[in-house]
C-alpha cells in the first residue's frame, strides 16, 4: 500500500536495512540523506521502496515555496517529474524579474498592481520576495501603505485565495485547534489584528487581513525573516462598520463587534494558544487594534508574552529616529524642541513617550520632558479640567494647565512648537495658515504628517514646502513624490514604522528574547538615524532611502543582539561572537537554489541528457 509521508518522518524507515529509491538500490542512510537533501515535502513509501511522489512532481509548480517556473533546469524538470509540464524555454531568475517588473508596471491602477503581486506571491514565493526586496521604492507603496488600505477596503471584492488565519469568536474554546490547521509548525512571528482601526480608515473587520499580510511581507522583504516563520492572523470579532455589515461582499462575521469580558477572554485564549502551539518565544505583533484595546493589551501582555504594539512602539521608533536625524539640520537636540501633536492616540502617545525617554537620556527629568510636549485630540488641547473629553491613560501625562482650546491654529500660534506631528487621520488638518505660522517662528520647522493612507495625511509634501518657503523638514507616513519649490527639488522621507518593526522583529527572534523592552525601540531609532547620510539630508529626507531598509534592519537586529546579551535577556546559547555574521547567516535567501539533491544523479541513475541553456533576450 502507498502512503504519503512528510519528509520529517522519513527517518522512520531507518530500521530497514536497505530500500529502493526511485528504482535504485540504496542503503537506508543514503536514501534518507537523499530525501532530506531533495527538499521534497512528501514521498510515497511502499514496503521498502521510497519514491518521490508523482503527484508531488506537479506540486513543484503548484507550491509557491518550491516553484521556480521556467527557471527549473532540464535536469530538475526530469528529476522532479515535471518535464513537459511547462513550455520548453528556460529562464534565469533575473529574466523572470525583468518580466515581472514589466508586467506590474503595465497596470495603471495600483489595486491591479497589488493583485499582480498577490498572484505572484501565491505562485512563486522566492520570485515575489526578490522582486519586492530589490524594488522597494516602487513596490512598497503597492504591498503596503497606501495601496494595502484600498485592498482592505475592497477585500470582499478581490478575495481569491486565502492567506493567513481567520479566527472568529465562534472558535472560542477551540482557538488552539484552529491554530493547528496552519500548515507550518515553526512559526516565529505572528502579526495579529482585530481590524478595528485599519490605518486611518477605521473599522474594516475581517477585511483588515491585508494589514498583517502586508506587514509580514515586509518582515521578509525588509529583514530577511523566513516566510514560513511568519503567520498573519485576523481575530474576527465582528464589525461596527454598518456599511460592511450591509455589504453582500463582506467576508467576515456579519455581526456587531464583541467587546467587554468575552472579547478579553477570547484574546487571552488566542495568546495562550499561540504560545502552546509555537512556544513561549513566538513574537506577537499587535497591529491596528482600536485605541481602547491597544494600550490595555500592551500593558497586560508585555511582561507575560513576547509581544509589542507596532502602532504605539514601532511608530515611536521611526518618529524619534527622524527627530534624531533632524538635529543635523537644526542643530537642536531632541530636548531643545517644543512639540505639538495633533492626535493623542496610539501613534502620538507612543511617539511622545519615546521622545520623553530620549530626552531623559539627554539629561532632562521626566517632568521637564513631558512639559515640552503639547497634545490635541478630537476635543482640542489636552488641558487639565477641560469640560469635554476625558484625559484617561497616558493623555493625563501631557495635559497642561491651560484654558480649553479647540482649534489647532490657535494652539500653534500660542505654543509656537518647533515640531508639529500629525497622527490623527484628520486629512488636511495642517492648513496653509498653520504651516505658514510654523515657518514664521521657526527657521527650519519640523512637520511630520504621519497619518495613513495618503488621503488621511494632515498635509501633502507639496503643501508643506509651498507654505513654509521650502524651509520645512517634512516626512509623511505614506510616500509623496518629490516636490520642486523655487528650483529646488525635495525628496521627503517616509516616516513609517516599516523602518523599525522588521529589524526589531529580526533581532528579537534571533536573540529569542522573552519580553520586549522599550529600550529596543530607542536603540532601533538610533540605528536608523545613523544610516541617514548628508546627501539624504540635503535632499530633504530624515530617513535613509527605502532601498537601504534591509541594511537598517540588519543593523537594528545586530544592535539588539549586542544589547540583549549585555542585559542578559537573550536566551540563545552559546552567545554568537560575531553578531552581525550571526544575523546575516539567518537571513532568507530569495535566490533560487538547486532543486536537485546534492547527491544527484544517484549512482547508476539513467544518464540525463543536458544541453546548454542559451541566454535569451529580455522582453523590450
Ligand atoms: N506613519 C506611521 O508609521 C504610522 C501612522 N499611523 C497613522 O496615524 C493615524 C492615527 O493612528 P492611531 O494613533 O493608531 O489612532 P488612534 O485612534 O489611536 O488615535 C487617533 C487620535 O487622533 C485624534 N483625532 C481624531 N480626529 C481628530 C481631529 N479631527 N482633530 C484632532 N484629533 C483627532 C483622536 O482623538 P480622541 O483620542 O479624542 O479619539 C485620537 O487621539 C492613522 O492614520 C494611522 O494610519 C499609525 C501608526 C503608524
Ligand atoms: C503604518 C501603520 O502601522 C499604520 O498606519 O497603522
Ligand atoms: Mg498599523
Amino acid at each position: 500500500m502507498f502512503a504519503l509521508i512528510p519528509r520529517s518522518l522519513v527517518t522512520n524507515v531507518s530500521s530497514r536495512s536497505a530500500v529502493s529509491l526511485s528504482g535504485q538500490k540504496a542503503t537506508v542512510q543514503e536514501a534518507v540523506k537523499w530525501l532530506i537533501d531533495s527538499k521534497k515535502d512528501y514521498h510515497t513509501v511502499s514496503g521498502d521502496t521510497i519514491t518521490p511522489s508523482k503527484v508531488m512532481g506537479i506540486d513543484h509548480l503548484r507550491d509557491p515555496r518550491l516553484n521556480k517556473g521556467l527557471a527549473f533546469t532540464l535536469e530538475e524538470r526530469q528529476a522532479l517529474g515535471i518535464h513537459g509540464l511547462q513550455p520548453a524555454r528556460f529562464k534565469t531568475q533575473e529574466e523572470q524579474l525583468e518580466l515581472c517588473r514589466i508586467s506590474v508596471m503595465r497596470y495603471q491602477e495600483n489595486l491591479n498592481k497589488y493583485l499582480y503581486m498577490t498572484e505572484l506571491h501565491d505562485r512563486n514565493e522566492k520570485l515575489f520576495f526578490r522582486l519586492l526586496s530589490e524594488n522597494i521604492e516602487m513596490l512598497m507603496p503597492i504591498v503596503y501603505t497606501p495601496t494595502v488600505g484600498l485592498a482592505c477596503q475592497r477585500f470582499g471584492l478581490i478575495y481569491r485565495r486565502p492567506r493567513g488565519l481567520f479566527i472568529t469568536i465562534n472558535d472560542r474554546g477551540h482557538v488552539y485547534d484552529v491554530l493547528k490547521n496552519w500548515p507550518e509548525s515553526d512559526v516565529r512571528a505572528i502579526v495579529v489584528t482585530d481590524g478595528e482601526r485599519i490605518l486611518g480608515l477605521g473599522d474594516l473587520g475581517a477585511c483588515g487581513m491585508g494589514i498583517p499580510v502586508g506587514k509580514l511581507a515586509l518582515y521578509t522583504a525588509l529583514a530577511g525573516i523566513k516566510p514560513h516563520h511568519c503567520l498573519p492572523i485576523v481575530l474576527d470579532v465582528g464589525t461596527n462598520n454598518q456599511t460592511l455589515l450591509e455589504d453582500p461582499l463582506y467576508v467576515g462575521l456579519r455581526q456587531k463587534r464583541l467587546s467587554g469580558p468575552e472579547y478579553d477572554s477570547f484574546v487571552d485564549e488566542f495568546m495562550q494558544a499561540a504560545v502552546k502551539r509555537y512556544g513561549q518565544n513566538v513574537l506577537i505583533q499587535f497591529e491596528d487594534f482600536g485605541n481602547h484595546n491597544a494600550f490595555r493589551y500592551l500593558d497586560k501582555y508585555r511582561g507575560v508574552y513576547c509581544t509589542f504594539n507596532d502602532d504605539i512602539q514601532g511608530t515611536a521608533g521611526v518618529a524619534v529616529s527622524g527627530l534624531l536625524a533632524s538635529a543635523r539640520v537644526t542643530g537642536k537636540k531632541i530636548s531643545e524642541n517644543k512639540f505639538l501633536f495633533l492626535g493623542a492616540g496610539e501613534a502620538a502617545i507612543g511617539i511622545a513617550d519615546l521622545c520623553v525617554k530620549a530626552m531623559q537620556v539627554e539629561g532632562l527629568s521626566l517632568e521637564e520632558a513631558r512639559g515640552k510636549i503639547w497634545m490635541m485630540d478630537i476635543d482640542g488641547l489636552l488641558a487639565k479640567g477641560r469640560p469635554e473629553g476625558k484625559l484617561d491613560g497616558h493623555k493625563a501625562y501631557y495635559a497642561k494647565e491651560h484654558k480649553p482650546v479647540k482649534d489647532l491654529a490657535s494652539v500653534v500660534n500660542e505654543v509656537k512648537p518647533s515640531v508639529l506631528i500629525g497622527a490623527s487621520a484628520a486629512s488636511g488638518a495642517f492648513t496653509p495658515e498653520i504651516l505658514k505660522s510654523m515657518a514664521s517662528f521657526n527657521d527650519r520647522p519640523i512637520i511630520f504628517a504621519l497619518s495613513n493612507p495618503t488621503d488621511r495625511a494632515e498635509c501633502t509634501a507639496e503643501q508643506a514646502y509651498n507654505n513654509t518657503d521650502g524651509r520645512c523638514i517634512f516626512s509623511s507616513g505614506s510616500p509623496f513624490p518629490p516636490v520642486t519649490y523655487k528650483g529646488t527639488t525635495f525628496y521627503p522621507g517616509q516616516g513609517n514604522n516599516a523602518y523599525i518593526f522588521p529589524g526589531v522583529a529580526l533581532g528579537v527572534i534571533l536573540a529569542r528574547i522573552h519580553h520586549i523592552k522599550e529600550e529596543l525601540f530607542l536603540l532601533a531609532a538610533q540605528a536608523v538615524a545613523d544610516h541617514v547620510n548628508d546627501s539624504d539630508i540635503q535632499k530633504g529626507s530624515l530617513y535613509p532611502p527605502l532601498s537601504c531598509i534591509r541594511e537598517c534592519s540588519v543593523d537594528i537586529a545586530t544592535r539588539i543582539l549586542d544589547y540583549s546579551y549585555q542585559e542578559g535577556i537573550a536566551t540563545v546559547y552559546p552567545e554568537p561572537q560575531d553578531k552581525k555574521a550571526y544575523v546575516m547567516q539567518h537571513l532568507y535567501n530569495y535566490n533560487y537554489e538547486s532543486a536537485l539533491p546534492t547527491t544527484w544523479p544517484w549512482p547508476n541513475a539513467p544518464e540525463i541528457k543536458t544541453r546548454p541553456i542559451e541566454p535569451t533576450k529580455l522582453m523590450a
